[in-house]
């Protein structure tokens, strides 16, 4: 089959039905989504969104009913894809561990399944800080032990393209930011790397492009500013000066800016917090410079807002 890419990951009009055929549920809904060589991309979307089906889908464990999946050029299930398989690194949603074994017997299990040299074990138990307890049985490790033990899985064999289902849920927040390290140590080294997560605070100063699923569609897809764009969140101002100085400008201020939709909240004496359309940004700047402030911040939404601000649209 002809490549429809070169990119690492590249989906054309995936759809996925599960049940019956009568009433089939669309787990994706004729997705598309490009994902460049050498990117952090998230996948961002309810619970039953069709996140891990995507995955799936891209592993070659389940197949479309329509459309084309194709990794680094190849199609997905198609005659090349045993070896661009074994470039693939996947951390599923819940991994099953086998609580006899030890950790490092673990690794050494996976990468018998996977061919990989049983050489590199050590050294992943090492990249995720396990080390000391490479041989102790899985049964006593901690959720947080679970998951780098997973992630070392995930990377046996060196893979190109890394597929990582909620990788952090149950990180404490600095094993999240070692965890973020290595993939920015993977990004640099060309490994692309796609995940999904609910916490998308966590996502948001770190992914180069995302796409966010709802009901098996992609509602939108692009970088973090990019959806702030679309998304026509307000930006928020919040404005610190004397509260009688602050009175005087509230009143004043929507006559100086008719037209711009400016939303005016007090939050506490002396703060006042204004809301308005990212169009208007520089406008309500040139008229705060003659403004007596002791202090202006200026806020984007969050991927959070963009988020509800996206599913929300029409
Ligand atoms: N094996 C299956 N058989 C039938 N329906 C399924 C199957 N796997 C998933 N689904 C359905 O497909 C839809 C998408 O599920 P999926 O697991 O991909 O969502 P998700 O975005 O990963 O959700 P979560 O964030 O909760 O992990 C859901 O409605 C789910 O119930």
């Amino acid at each position: 089959m002809t490549s429809i890419s070169a990119e690492a990951l590249h989906l054309e009009g995936v759809t996925k039905p599960y049940g019956s055929r009568r009433a089939p549920l669309l787990a994706l809904d004729n997705v598309s989504l490009r994902v460049p060589r050498g990117q952090l991309f998230g996948l961002i979307g309810h619970n039953g969104a069709g996140k891990s089906t995507l995955f799936k889908l891209v592993l070659g464990l389940i197949t479309p009913s329509q459309g084309r999946i194709q990794v680094n050029g190849c199609t997905v299930n198609g005659p090349d894809f045993r070896t661009t398989r074994r470039a693939l690194g996947y951390l599923p949603e819940n991994l099953v561990l086998y609580d006899n074994l030890t950790g490092l017997e673990t690794l050494r299990f996976f990468a018998r399944l996977k061919g990989a040299p049983q050489t590199q074990c050590a050294a992943l138990l090492d990249r995720v800080g396990l080390t000391r307890a490479g041989g102790r049985a899985v049964r006593e490790y901690s959720k947080g032990m679970r998951q780098r033990l997973g992630f070392a899985q995930a990377l046996l064999g060196d893979p190109q393209l890394l597929l990582l289902d909620e990788p952090t849920t149950g990180l404490d927040p600095s094993a999240i930011r070692d965890f973020y390290d290595q993939l920015d140590l993977l990004r640099s080294q060309g490994v692309t790397l796609v995940i999904s997560s609910h916490i998308l605070a966590e996502l948001q100063q770190r992914v180069d492009a995302l796409a966010m699923l709802s009901n098996g569609r992609v509602c939108a897809q692009g970088t973090v500013q990019a959806l702030r764009e679309r998304s026509r969140m307000p930006l928020v101002f919040q404005l610190r000066a004397a509260p009688t100085w602050l009175q005087t400008l509230a009143t004043e201020l929507p006559g100086q800016l008719a037209g711009a939709d400016v939303v005016l909240q007090q939050r506490e004496p002396g703060l006042l917090e204004l809301r308005c359309p990212r169009e208007h940004k520089m406008r309500v700047l040139a008229w705060l410079a003659n403004a007596e402030l002791s202090d202006l911040q200026i806020h984007e939404p969050s991927l959070e807002d963009v988020y509800f601000g996206l599913r929300e649209a029409p």
